[in-house]
């Protein structure tokens, strides 16, 4: 019966417990090019596979509502991720993006299950080799349709349409926890907006806070204090490729980033993506900052529906200290009206979390890797160094 907790993941090449110290580092299955299945997974009747355009304007308006409606919720049930199409063309269109692995499921023309694959190419522990794979994402199946088991039938098909492309592994994040993280990360939150965030409900005042209070203990400057910090444009694309390759080599788990990567991860795309540079001495870049947008719709506040939050994204301190470097981000996106900024305790985040006053959030975000076994089980949360969006 399929229907015993994780009876699909043991199905999936996924170290389990009593094999984390008998599996060798590397591949947990040999992948066989001629063996892969040609034709797509079975889907119950009136069920149809679609790859999905997030070109077109209303294929894309699809995949933005079945997630606005669908997606990840937090643990309260209280917020819903809410990723525009803007946002999603920029996380599912880089170069070298495959058409065939924006997965859609619809029945009767309506847009009912979906699932994402980009290719990447990742660096893992100390292996010399890095491993070309793909990055999953937006797995989600439409509130009225769940236990139709559709979810194993969408990895399954993806998986089937990866290893087309003579690809074999995979690399993703949950809030959940399935067989088996290589890392179990948690999130933090910095107040921007503390009214907002009390009125949202996603903060609350002890006896002895005000609102007032709060707002003062989380006030920022004006404008952030490093000397020569300006938004990244093309002309930086050169530099900033250097900076970040450089920096990820000192984490057990990174990508290897291309130019043109790093024109379409970095260039500021306005309610995406604002990447700013520092520029002190003329024509050199020795640090830059990012994060992206992604809102929380606010599931039932008479007075917001949604939760502006801005989300660290790679952050290369080289001259400036990453606090410093930080604080201006945090500036930076207050002055681009969010309400929070939120991060990971990955790569060097800790240094900085206490100091600029992040408070932990309740849940954790947990890595996987798809048919590797890590040479060390488990790896700390510095160790890693990708954020998934
Ligand atoms: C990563 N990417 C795969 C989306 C994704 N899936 N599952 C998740 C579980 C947690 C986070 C997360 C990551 C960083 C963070 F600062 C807060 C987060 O969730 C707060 C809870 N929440 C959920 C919806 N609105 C608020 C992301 C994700």
């Amino acid at each position: 019966k399929l229907n015993k907790p994780h009876q699909f993941w043991e199905t999936q090449p996924m170290p389990n417990i009593n094999e984390l110290d008998s599996l060798k580092p590397g591949p947990i299955q040999e992948g066989i090019l001629a063996e892969v299945r040609q034709d797509p997974y079975n889907l119950i009747s009136k069920f149809e596979w679609c790859n999905v355009d997030l070109r077109n304007d209303e294929q894309a308006q699809q995949v933005y509502t079945l997630l606005k409606e669908n997606y990840v919720e937090d643990d309260d049930n209280m917020f819903r991720f809410d990723y525009s199409i803007d946002f999603l063309r920029w996380a599912l269109l880089p170069p070298g993006q495959h058409p065939d692995w924006i997965v859609g499921v619809k029945v009767n023309q309506k847009l009912v299950g979906f699932i994402t694959g980009i290719p990447v190419t990742l660096h893992i522990e100390n292996q010399q080799t890095k491993v070309k794979m793909t990055e999953i994402n937006f797995l989600c199946v439409h509130k009225k349709i769940r236990a139709n088991r559709l979810a194993p039938v969408l990895i399954k098909e993806i998986t089937r349409r990866v290893h087309i492309k003579n690809m074999w592994q995979a690399v993703y994040t949950a809030g959940i926890v399935v067989p088996t993280p290589i890392s179990q990360t948690r999130y933090y939150h910095r107040s921007l907006n503390a009214k907002k965030l009390i009125e949202v409900g996603f903060s609350s005042l002890s006896a002895r806070q005000t609102i007032s209070r709060q707002q003062k203990l989380y006030k920022l400057p004006e404008e952030p204090k490093t000397q020569g910090l300006r938004p990244m444009k093309k002309k930086d694309v050169a530099q900033v490729t250097k900076l970040l390759n450089e920096y990820l080599k000192q984490f057990k788990l990174y990508f290897k980033y291309t130019e043109d990567e790093v024109k379409h991860w970095f260039i500021p795309r306005k309610d995406v993506i604002s990447t700013y540079v520092v520029e002190k001495e003329q024509g050199v870049v020795t640090d830059f900052l990012s994060f992206y947008n992604l809102p929380s719709q606010v599931i039932k506040n008479p007075k917001h529906t949604h939760l502006r939050a801005a989300y660290s994204y790679y952050n290369v301190a080289t001259k400036t200290p990453i606090v410093q470097l930080m604080y201006d981000a945090l500036i930076l996106a207050k002055n681009e009206g969010y309400d929070v900024f939120n991060a990971l305790d990955i790569m060097e985040n800790e240094k900085f979390l206490k100091e600029l006053m992040f408070c932990p959030g309740d849940g954790q975000l947990n890595y996987y890797l798809y048919n590797w076994k890590l040479e060390s089980n488990m790896l700390k949360p510095e160790e890693i160094g990708i954020v998934l969006v």
